[in-house]
């Protein structure tokens, strides 16, 4: 099989002090690299935070197909674009797919890493491959429509922040893009990877994340030496969205003392108006 090209870097942005620990955040399925603004302003504060979009999402244009790898490597072009060696990171399902793809092949760039609502492999790859088929027929209505019974939970599917993201995903993202990120979760299989993961790892689920529950998170956990499992209530997949605080505290907690930082790398307490995570 011929391997998909890594393409362009992905569009991306850059937030934080210029010199502060680089951070690389990955986007979900469906979702552009805002889906990270509950966490930004917290972030920003401690770390030179780089959001990319996947293609056909946000700001990257669209490609025919794709693969986790060359997600990957797409994310090191950039990394290396930007003068970044060695970096954290944070990614929410596909996104942590990338992230842990980089730390099992690349474990010399990743310093620390964070995978939320993300599996070692995304179920059967017959359903991704009849997604990828239904998308590039009909569109993304049939996949907007049932997408906030996947991402939220029954009592958060309407509140203002899901409606925009579900806005995004009917209106805003590219078919064919999104079609080849379904073909990216189709051939994703890291499971016989995980222990060349060094990077220390931490894993968040969301309890009733219907995409990759809990024991998807768990098969993480077992298999990358030395994770850490954070399983969250009230959270279907995008768990970051839905319980903002939770998940900015476990990325603040996790990445800036990880077992093995010095001790500059370590970051004070919360800025007071953060409050307390629940
Ligand atoms: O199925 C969805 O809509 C959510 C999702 C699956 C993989 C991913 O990155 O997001």
């Amino acid at each position: 099989m011929t391997r998909p090209p890594a393409g362009p870097p992905p569009h991306h942005t850059l937030d934080g002090p210029d010199g502060a620990p680089p951070l690389v955040l990955g986007p979900s399925l469906g979702t552009e690299l805002s889906v990270w603004d509950p966490q930004l302003a917290a972030l920003k504060r401690e770390f030179r935070v780089v959001r990319w979009d996947l293609p056909g999402h946000g700001g990257s244009p669209s490609v025919a197909t794709t693969t986790v790898p060359a997600l990957a490597r797409g994310v090191l072009a950039l990394a290396d674009g930007l003068g970044i060696g060695r970096f954290s990171y944070a990614g929410i399902s596909l996104g942590g797919a990338v992230g842990a793809w980089l730390a099992a092949h690349h474990p010399e760039r990743i310093a620390s890493l964070v995978l939320i609502c993300s599996s070692a492999r995304f179920g059967a790859p017959e359903a991704w491959h009849e997604r990828a088929a239904l998308v590039r027929e009909s569109g993304l209505g049939p996949v907007a429509d049932t997408a906030a019974g996947r991402w939220f939970t029954p009592g958060f599917a309407a509140s203002p922040e899901a409606t925009a993201l579900l806005g995004t995903l009917r209106r805003r993202i590219a078919p064919a893009g999104y079609a080849a990120c379904c073909d990216a979760l189709a051939g994703y299989d890291l499971r016989g990877d995980l222990a060349r993961i060094t990077a220390p790892t931490l894993v968040v689920a969301g309890r009733t994340d219907p995409v990759t529950p809990p024991p998807h998170a768990r098969e993480l956990v077992d298999g990358i030496p030395g994770a850490g499992l954070l399983e969250l209530p009230g959270a279907a997949h995008l768990a970051n969205v839905e319980r903002p605080a939770a998940v900015q505290a476990a990325l603040l907690g996790h990445l800036a003392a990880p077992p093995d930082a010095p001790e500059a790398l370590r970051v004070p307490a919360p800025h007071p108006s953060e409050g307390t995570a629940p």
